[in-house]
């Protein structure tokens, strides 16, 4: 195979798995099955992040327009996973091979030691050649509690596992300069670096069955190569199409990735969510941190701290506009930041290793 993967996360996203009637298309998963067992018998590490409860529950029952839409995605969901989930299992079985139901929450990932649990599930399940197939579990995980999508889950389990790649797979080739279904609209082949700005030509319009859309894809595309691993975006609609992917053998885009991120920073690129306290920094300490040289966070350049924060908890750093530009693991609390603020040869408040850039 071109690229020398030795683990990779799959997502597929609700589009592929579902004819346009709402019904699942039974030819493409069984294709998409077919393709994950002839990576993983390559010595492939394959896990799986299926999206497609909600759309297989929609297959099997309808939901009256009284019932709010946090129920209906409930019931939809809870339905559905059964079928989603029994249709995998009998296509894995057929090549013998055994899949897994993994349903997390955003609250899965906040705690470091939850965290570690989670990956140790995780480990053990690909040392005993079982295929983990992800999903959030959506019939506890509303509102707050969501991820923004399940690339979002995607790009944490490709983080937390160390995996060398991403495969995301829609229903579309990639990304476009435009709209992709205008004429004008060109695939972007390959993407680099950390600052384009994917809102001047995605547009916010999602696929019939998706939830978040190319923008959160994007996003997240980008955050995930950032820490080291590379990003494809492909079309899960065509056959062949993880294989051909993997061999470079379909135009797609590709986002090239860095170098690769420590577990800690790993960990804590995903965790904003997570965090408890706001400390505000000046200018100065903005420059040093965001310098190419490796920098911890001294009180000296610390002005503020605008919510309270426990020692070890995580802490969002943010500019004097308010803008977040880091987030970190506090040596110390609250109360100790305020009496060293703007002091002199004091302990870092988080220390380069316990620290993640945002930009
Ligand atoms: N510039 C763009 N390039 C590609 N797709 C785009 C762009 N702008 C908007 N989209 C839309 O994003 C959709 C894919 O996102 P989404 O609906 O979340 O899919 P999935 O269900 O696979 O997660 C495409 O079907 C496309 O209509
Ligand atoms: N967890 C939901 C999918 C949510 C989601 O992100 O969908 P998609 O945008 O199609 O990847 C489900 O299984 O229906």
């Amino acid at each position: 195979m071109s690229f020398n993967y030795k683990r990779i996360v799959v997502k597929i996203g609700s589009n592929v798995l579902t004819q346009s009637n709402g019904l699942p298309d039974q030819h493409r998963i069984a294709s998409l099955v077919d393709q994950i067992v002839a990576i993983k018998k390559q010595g492939i590490d394959v896990i799986l992040v299926s999206s497609g409860a909600v759309a297989a529950g929609r297959s099997l029952i309808t939901v009256s327009d009284k019932f709010d839409a946090i129920a209906a995605r409930q019931l939809l969901a809870s339905i559905g996973q059964v079928k989603l989930i029994n249709n995998y299992a009998q296509l894995f079985e057929r090549h013998d091979i055994l899949c897994s139901q993994v349903l997390v929450t955003t609250e899965d990932f906040k705690g470091r030691q939850h965290y570690l649990n989670m990956q140790n599930c995780l480990e053990i399940l690909l040392q005993h050649q079982v295929i983990p197939i992800v999903n959030e579990n959506d019939v506890v995980s509303v509102t707050e509690l969501m991820f923004t999508d399940n690339d979002e889950l995607a790009g944490l389990i490709a983080s937390m596992l160390n995996a060398q790649a991403m495969i995301i797979l829609t229903n579309v080739d990639g990304i476009y300069t435009g709209n992709p279904n205008d004429e004008d609209s060109e695939l972007i082949k390959e993407v680099s670096g950390n600052g384009v700005d994917f809102s001047s030509f995605v547009t916010t319009g999602k696929s019939q069955f998706g939830r978040g859309g190319m923008i959160t894809k994007s996003h997240m595309a980008q955050k995930t190569a950032k820490l080291g691993i590379a990003v494809h975006i492909a079309n899960g609609t065509k056959e062949y199409i993880l294989l051909d992917v993997l061999n470079n053998q379909v135009p797609h885009t590709r986002f090239i990735p860095d170098k690769t991120a420590s577990g800690k920073k790993k960990w804590l690129a995903h965790s904003e969510k997570a965090a408890t306290g706001i400390v505000q920094v000046n200018a100065g300490a903005k420059a040093a941190l965001t310098s190419s040289k490796a920098t911890s966070l001294l009180p000296v350049g610390i002005v503020d701290v605008l919510t309270d924060f426990k020692k070890g908890e995580i802490i969002k750093l943010v500019d004097e506009q308010q803008k977040v530009i880091a987030l970190g693991i506090a040596e110390y609390g609250a109360d100790k930041t305020k009496e060293s603020i703007g002091h002199k040869n004091q302990k870092p408040l988080v220390y380069y290793d316990y620290l993640y850039l945002l930009s």
